[in-house]
């Protein structure tokens, strides 16, 4: 712990990796996570799936209008979208997608994966190479969930044979492609981007800096823990880390914040996702002086992320101070409730201010 410091303010950071969902809910959510960051990557994976530029254009006008009426003041958070990629999407979809300057990102969801994947991709390099092909030559960054699918798989170990499987070929095949290997939980995820050749990064969760995989379990079965890929052993838990602390480029912020219902989660067949916008530096912070590394949030929440994106980091700052922060056992939200990580717990610091 870093006893001595009691107050930090950074660059105001950005969130590389949120779900914001749709409808009523989305004015309840956009204003926890505007009131911390300046930018976000919208998640594409809607009921139906956002996999065109005209509906990421259109699901930007209501994020837009959600931000009014959470009070978000004009310009203060900007939503950068995204396409969800698919077996279909062709290369003109892709141009269009970067001339509209809205869209930032194409995100591959392995067909069967988590959340809103069932139409996601069956197989990358066979069925999506006009569109990896646009993307490499028009610089349009690849968002990635690393998980195979394979039943065969042990779930814990479904993001390493990713790497082997999917990540390597796929880099091999296309090695100018700008790739995001989103919500990294393992070590083995760690070693390839570390050490990879060519344009890679990777984001990292709050959830997964600060607990590993006993969260599910002890104490009974915890829903409001699981998500996906799911929290690993003690071991990958440290690796994250020392990546997250360690000052390279390559590892930024994104919280993979997913608000379900408290009854989808709460169920005999729960949802994943870990619900974070809320308080999500106070995690990462958290996180970071337990590790002794406070100096290092600023790179990792507001610096890595723009570069790696190619954009100019935000002008205003945000303020974090130490002091126990007691997290709300539920939040209102449209006509349900959603139940934040770490519910009841207290973290380590707050948000105390931006400018
Ligand atoms: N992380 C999750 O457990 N869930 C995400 C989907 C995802 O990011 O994989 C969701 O949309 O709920
Ligand atoms: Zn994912
Ligand atoms: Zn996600």
């Amino acid at each position: 712990m870093t006893e001595s410091i009691s107050s930090l303010t950074i660059i105001r950071p950005d969130d590389w990796h949120l779900h914001l969902r749709d409808g009523p809910v989305l004015a309840s959510v956009v204003g926890d996570s505007a009131r911390q960051f300046g930018r976000a990557i919208i998640m594409p994976n809607l009921k139906p799936p956002v996999t065109t530029t005209a509906q990421a254009l259109a699901y930007r006008d209501r994020i837009m209008a959600a931000l009014a009426v959470a009070g978000v003041a004009d310009g203060a958070f900007t939503p950068l979208m995204t396409l969800y990629l698919t077996d279909n999407t062709t290369a003109d979809e892709i141009a269009r997608a970067v001339d509209s300057g809205l869209v930032h990102g194409v995100k591959l969801y392995p067909a069967g994966a988590t959340t809103n994947s069932d139409a996601g991709v069956t197989d990358l390099l066979g069925r999506c190479g006009q569109a990896l092909d646009a993307m490499q030559r028009l610089g349009l960054p690849l968002l990635v969930h690393g998980e195979v699918t394979d039943p065969d798989v042990d779930l814990f170990d479904r993001e390493a044979v990713f790497v082997e499987r999917v990540m390597t070929p796929l880099r091999q095949a296309y090695p100018a492609l700008k790739v995001v290997f989103e919500h990294l939980t393992t070590r083995e995820g760690v070693d390839y981007v570390r050490e990879a050749p060519g344009p890679i990064a990777a984001t990292l969760t709050a959830h997964h800096l600060l607990y590993n995989r006993n969260a599910m379990f002890v104490g009974g079965l915890q829903p409001h823990w699981y998500c996906l890929p799911v929290l690993k052993r003690e071991r990958h838990r440290q690796a994250l880390l020392d990546a997250a602390t360690s000052g390279s480029p390559r590892f930024f912020l994104g919280t993979d914040s997913a608000p379900h219902p408290r009854g989808l989660k709460e169920a005999a067949c729960g949802c994943a996702g870990c619900y974070t916008a809320l308080h999500a530096m106070a995690l990462y912070a958290t996180a970071f002086d337990a590790a002794g590394r406070l100096d290092q949030l600023e790179a990792f929440a507001s610096r890595n992320g723009p570069a790696f994106y190619g954009l100019p980091v935000n002008d205003g700052t945000l303020t974090l101070e130490r002091g126990e922060y007691r997290v709300p056992e539920e939040l209102p939200m449209a006509n349900t409730a959603v139940v934040p990580l770490a519910a009841g717990d207290s973290l380590a610091w707050r948000v105390s201010g931006s400018a």
